[in-house]
């Protein structure tokens, strides 16, 4: 059996995608309030013994980091990629995967209509 848990995390940010034609809106400067969305999992037998796959509380690092390389900053400075909703997830995957082995899957939210997912 495998308990996944997941925690949101909220930030502001500007960007302006390349390789879009010149009319598409998001060829534009303009901004989203981005929410971030961590899985975890762990198989019941590697459950901590108090019972979980890892104390929320343990995440508290993740919204450090965001707070202080991502909210309120332009992603264009801050991403080497397109800073696409994709992109975003691949790289906030890549970047945590060390601190949280039981990292599953980052998704990404510009819009409360719209998630982007990496699962690798
Ligand atoms: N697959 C992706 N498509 C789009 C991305 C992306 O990162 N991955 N990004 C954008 C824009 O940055 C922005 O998110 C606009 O998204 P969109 O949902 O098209 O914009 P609206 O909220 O204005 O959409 P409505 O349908 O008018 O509500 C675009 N696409
Ligand atoms: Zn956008």
């Amino acid at each position: 059996m495998t308990f996944r848990i997941t925690k949101k995390f909220e930030f502001s940010a500007s960007h302006q995608l390349a390789g879009l034609p010149a009319e598409h809106q998001c060829a534009r400067l303009h901004g989203h309030n981005y929410v971030i969305e961590l899985e975890l999992a762990a198989d019941d037998a590697d459950l901590l013994p108090v019972g979980f796959v890892r104390d929320y509380g343990d995440l508290s690092a993740f919204k450090v980091w965001l707070d202080n390389h991502l909210d309120h900053r332009h992603l264009n400075d801050v991403m080497e990629t397109n800073p696409t909703a994709e992109h975003m997830a691949a790289w906030i995957y890549r970047t945590w995967s060390v601190e949280f082995p039981e990292l599953t899957s980052v998704s990404v939210s510009e819009t409360p209509k719209t998630w982007a997912e990496y699962r690798p």
